[in-house]
């Protein structure tokens, strides 16, 4: 069996417009969209917020999933969540081993499911590999930017995600209340419309450390033809070879950090 890792570097910073810039999450906030603060800084609101709101609060994605759930005093008196689970499930792809498809419509904008799995240091990382690799297991893991999510053993159906080159998926980091401030928690969220049936991807890109030589069965026009391969991006911010404009932008966000926004909707 073949090792396998997944690595993603995101970086989000948050610009909200000079109209929004002083606001703060409110009562009329209804924090569906990059209007609300946290939202826009990728936090995710105190459970405390639904209680406070007509409609409720509509950010609390990964708590409703059942992360970063923490009892508090103030917490007794608001009433648990109902866990929602994903509309997505688990089958055989057509040369890839197993991918994860949308048992539902998915709406660009929308939390699909959270990556789960065990925090550990780049150092547990490596042990961990050679570990997984003597005991001829698959690894899965993510890169979160503080640590790697080890889905291994403990990782939900998001461990299944396979990769392409032209995804319907987006990797984001979030930050959750109540939980430590170096823990990166990730939600992949649509970045197209994705009907029921349809695989749900997202791209790799792996690291120069993590590359591997798996070839990339995507079926994409802009396949770069190895999973998760970087691709050749001049200074010019030109794509080199089989790149298509739109993954251009992708790449030059994550090289200089610019924030990748997806319109969330409610
Ligand atoms: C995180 S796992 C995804 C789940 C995996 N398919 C399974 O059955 O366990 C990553 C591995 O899936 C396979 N894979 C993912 N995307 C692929 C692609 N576009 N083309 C070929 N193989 C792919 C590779 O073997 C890779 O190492």
């Amino acid at each position: 069996m073949s090792k396998q890792i997944a690595i993603i570097k995101i970086h989000e910073s948050c610009t909200l417009d000079d109209e929004n810039k002083f606001k703060k999450c409110d009562q009329e906030c209804e924090c569906s969209d990059d209007s609300c603060p946290n939202v826009c800084e990728r936090k995710e609101c105190p459970e405390t917020c639904s209680s406070n709101k007509k409609n409720g609060c509509q950010n609390q994605k990964f708590r409703n999933y059942g992360i970063g759930i923490k009892k508090t005093k103030k917490s007794k008196d608001v009433k648990a969540p109902e866990l929602t689970k994903p509309n997505v499930e688990i089958r055989e792809t057509r040369g890839k081993g197993r991918g994860l498809y949308a048992t539902k419509f998915i709406q660009t904008g929308d939390f699909v499911i959270p990556f789960t799995g065990e925090y550990i240091s780049k150092e547990e990382k490596v042990k961990r590999f050679e570990e997984y690799g003597a005991k001829m297991m698959e690894a899965y893991m993510l890169d979160s930017g503080n640590h790697t999510i080890d889905a291994t053993e403990f990782g939900n159906q998001a461990k299944y995600i396979n990769h392409s080159c032209d995804p319907n998926l987006v990797a984001e980091q979030w930050k959750l209340h109540m939980m430590p401030k170096n823990l990166n928690y990730i939600a992949f969220i649509a970045e197209k419309d994705i009907f029921e049936g349809e695989e749900l991807t997202f791209n790799y890109r792996l690291s120069r450390d993590d590359s591997c030589n798996i070839e990339c069965k995507c079926g994409s026009s802009n396949c770069s033809g190895l999973v998760g391969k970087k691709e050749n991006v001049g200074k010019d911010g030109e794509v080199k070879k089989n790149g298509s404009k739109k993954r251009k932008m992708m790449e030059a966000d994550v090289e200089v950090g610019l924030k990748k926004t997806v319109k969330r909707r409610r």
